[in-house]
């Protein structure tokens, strides 16, 4: 694997999440922060909602104002800089709209140099709601023409394509009808194909199919492994990684996590990707 650490004193590749907190700390933008300091990246925020959140679900969220969750993108972006950044839970129209706007104005994504990664998060893994309904047209039309990697997973694929995948075969289908809707790469997550024995994840870019494989981790802690495989992908293409190699370091990456996860509390746990933390490094 990629060691991606950065020299010492040297500054780090800086990467921006633009997510909700999960105070449980297993996904949102506690998972990217975590992710992208084990991939040797500086990590920043804006922040879009605050859920309150367990091992067992989502039981309320409050979202931030869209002007300033916008505030937030340009106060860092014209200061520190932004090497690579990806959303995660952006909860409502208001907050796309104002998102894709910022990342406009100061070149995130779109035909701009910085890599932009959009994971649509729409519900969390309990089936909890994290967007609001109405807001799927604003992620179709304001975000994904923006997008260098939109990164469904199949309950993701099914709102906003209507595609309902339930075996491997379908998987390329999907691919071919999200990238419909303007990302320059799609990745569809295929963790929720249940029964199949592998995690065959497909990226296609309106042309050729790559795909990601892996095996199936018998485990029931998968909490954040959507936003800790985005994350691990922004980190690397922050770090100037072409989008193949990159989406190809996030699998493995994610890989290992699910295979380094923990139970917390009564419900689901996370995926770790504390095994990054090497002792010889202390
Ligand atoms: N049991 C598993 N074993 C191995 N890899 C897995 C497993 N479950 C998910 N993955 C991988 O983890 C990544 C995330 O996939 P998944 O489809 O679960 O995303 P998600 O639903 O967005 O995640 P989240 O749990 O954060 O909502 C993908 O690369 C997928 O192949
Ligand atoms: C805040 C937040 N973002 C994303 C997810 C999806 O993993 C979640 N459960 N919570």
């Amino acid at each position: 694997m990629a060691s991606l650490v950065p020299a010492p004193g040297v500054t780090p590749p800086r990467a921006l999440t633009i997510a909700g907190s999960d105070s449980g700390g297993g996904a949102g933008l506690q998972a990217d922060l975590r992710t992208f300091a084990c991939c040797g990246v500086h990590g920043m925020t804006a922040v879009t909602a605050v859920t309150v959140q367990n091992s067992v679900g989502v039981s309320g969220f409050t979202e931030m104002p869209a002007d300033v969750v916008a505030a937030q993108i340009r106060a860092v972006a014209t200061d520190i800089g932004v090497d690579a950044a990806k959303t995660g839970m952006l909860a409502s129209t208001e907050i796309i709209s104002a998102v894709a706007d910022a990342c406009d104005a100061v070149g995130i994504g779109g035909s701009d140099a910085t890599p932009f990664v959009v994971d649509p998060v729409a519900a969390s893994m309990h089936g909890d709601p994290l967007l609001h309904s109405d807001a799927l047209d604003a992620l179709r039309g304001l975000l994904f023409p923006r997008a260098t990697l939109v990164t469904p997973n199949l309950d993701e694929v099914r709102l906003l394509v209507g595609v309902d995948v339930t075996e491997p075969s379908g998987l390329r289908k999907a691919a071919r009808a999200v990238h419909e809707l303007g990302p320059r790469w799609v990745l569809i997550k295929a963790g929720h194909l249940a029964g199949a024995p592998d995690c065959v994840d497909v990226l296609y870019d309106g042309s050729e199919f790559v795909e990601l494989p892996g095996p199936r981790v018998d485990t029931a802690h998968t909490h954040g492994g959507g936003d800790t495989l985005a994350s691990a992908i922004t980190s690397a293409l922050a770090h100037g990684m072409d989008l193949v190699d990159a989406v190809r370091f996030g699998k493995r990456f994610v890989l290992r996590a699910v295979r380094e996860s923990y139970p917390l509390g009564a419900g689901v746990g996370p995926v770790s990707p504390l095994w990054r933390i090497s002792p010889e490094r202390v």
